[in-house]
This record gives structure tokens, sequence and C-alpha cells, in this order.
């Protein structure tokens, strides 16, 4: 099935054939420099993964890539990658998401550009991000491209904080007090996001109750099905 979707893309996005000697400075039309494979240089496309938190996303984002072969990229891990690094940014993203609020847009989208750039896969998966209307538009700007989905795992308030306060990986801020900042921030600045992509068209709400292997039986047709 996801051959067939490929071909889709190769219909209505025809990849950019370039010369190989031209391959370390042909950009593909946005404003990075994207892999070549193969003398092709396909488009870039890309999903977000977005919900609140413990919704469930980095583990329906594991089966995306098992199952449809993209490359994930988890906008937090990005950053907790970035903030025990010798980095300039450390101790703000350190501070920011200690108190569960959203680092500055610039700093992610750098992280993800980076990722991007160095990816050979052209399918990407984009969990965490955008978290606010000002992620998304410093993405637009800096990576010039737009998501072919957006995909929200819808889940309740108490199964979220039920799930974060199990999840044990050491996280800094999944404690009761930065989880209710998380989900304040959640309503206020990650739902116009959601909003934003419905009235698109480009939004798939996808029920976060069940077991991983049930909701992923809600994540697959939509995979399936798209044009792409
Ligand atoms: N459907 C599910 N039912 C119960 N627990 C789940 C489910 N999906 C994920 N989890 C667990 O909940 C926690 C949060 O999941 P995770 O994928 O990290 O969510 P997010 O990335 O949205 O914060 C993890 O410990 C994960 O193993
Ligand atoms: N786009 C993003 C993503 C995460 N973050 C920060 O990183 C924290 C953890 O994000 P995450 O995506 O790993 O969290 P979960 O939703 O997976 O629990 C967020 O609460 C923010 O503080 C951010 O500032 N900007
Ligand atoms: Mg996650």
């Amino acid at each position: 099935m996801w051959r067939r979707a490929t071909l889709f893309l190769r219909v209505l996005e025809p990849p950019i054939h370039i010369n190989a000697s031209l391959s370390q400075t042909f950009t593909t039309g946005f404003p990075f420099h994207f892999q070549e494979k193969d003398g092709i240089c396909p488009k870039p496309l890309i999903t977000f993964v977005l919900g609140g938190p413990g919704s469930g996303k980095g583990t329906q984002c594991g089966k995306i890539v098992e199952t449809f072969g993209f490359k994930h990229l988890s906008a937090g891990d990005l950053l907790r990658r970035e903030m025990v690094s010798d980095s300039e940014y450390g101790s703000m993203i350190m501070n920011t998401i200690g108190e569960g609020r959203i680092v500055p847009s610039e700093v992610t989208v750098k992280l993800i550009l980076r990722e991007m750039e160095s990816s050979d896969n052209h399918k990407f998966l984009i969990d965490g991000f955008p978290r606010s209307q000002e992620n998304r538009i410093a993405f637009e700007q800096i990576i010039g491209a737009e998501p072919h989905m957006v995909l929200f795992f819808d889940c309740p308030e108490e199964e979220m904080v039920k799930r974060v306060l199990s999840r044990n990986q050491g996280r800094i801020d999944d404690n009761i007090n930065t989880i209710k900042n998380r989900l304040q921030v959640f309503e206020s600045l990650n739902l116009p996001v959601i909003d934003y992509y419905a009235k698109k068209g480009k939004l798939y709400r996808i029920n976060a109750v069940g077991t991983v292997d049930e909701i992923f039986e809600h994540v697959r047709p939509v995979f399936e099905a798209c044009e792409f």
C-alpha cells in the first residue's frame, strides 16, 4: 500500500532530477539543502504529530516509522539532546522545559532543520511541533515548507496525566506541577494551531484512548489513504 502512495507522490509532485555534480549546492526550492538519492531530489513530505503531553505521540510515531518508513523527529527529544550538550542554549532549554513553557521557535526550528538536512529520508514525522502559532510561522519562514497532513491525538486530560506520571523516563517535566503548566500551555497555545490546520482541511483527529495497537488501527488508514 505504501508503494502505491509513493507512486501517487510522483504523479502529483514529480521529483526533481539533478546533475550529480551539482548535488552539493542544489536546493529543492526550499531554503534547505536536501539530500539527493540516485540522482533524484524528492520534495520533503512532512507530517506534523500533535497532541497533549502523554497523549501517545511518541509511541504512535514509533509504529508509523516501522510501518511506513518515515524519519521521526521529536522536537522534545531534539531539545533535550541540545540541553545536555555544550550548547549555549542548554540552561535556557532546561529552565523552559522545567517550567513547561515553549522554547523560542528559532532554536527548535534550527534543530529540526539540521536533522532534515542530514537525513537521507524525505518523509518526516515531526512530533510535538508546532506547539504554538509562533512555532508554525517560524517553520514556514525558516524551512519554507508546509505539512502535507497533521495528526492530532485527542486524549482526555486525566488519561494524559496518568500516562505522564507513569512514564518513568527521568524527565524533569514529568511531575504534577509541570504537567499542570504543560496542559495549560497546550490549551492556550497548541489548540489554536490544531484549529488552524482543521480549517485548512489538513487535520486528522485520532481518538487516543485504547491500547497502543487499537489506536494504531485508526492511524494506519490515514497513511494508507493519503495521496502522496
Ligand atoms: N495507548 C496507550 N495506553 C496506555 N499507555 C500508553 C499508550 N500510549 C502510550 N502510552 C504510554 O504513555 C506514556 C506517554 O506516551 P508517549 O508516547 O511518550 O506520549 P507523548 O509523546 O504524547 O507525550 C508512555 O509511558 C507510553 O508508554
Ligand atoms: N515544539 C516544542 C516541543 C517541545 N518543547 C518543550 O519540550 C517539552 C517536552 O516536549 P515533548 O514533545 O517531548 O513532550 P511530550 O508531549 O512528548 O510529553 C515541552 O513541554 C516544551 O517545554 C518546546 O518548547 N517546543
Ligand atoms: Mg513525546
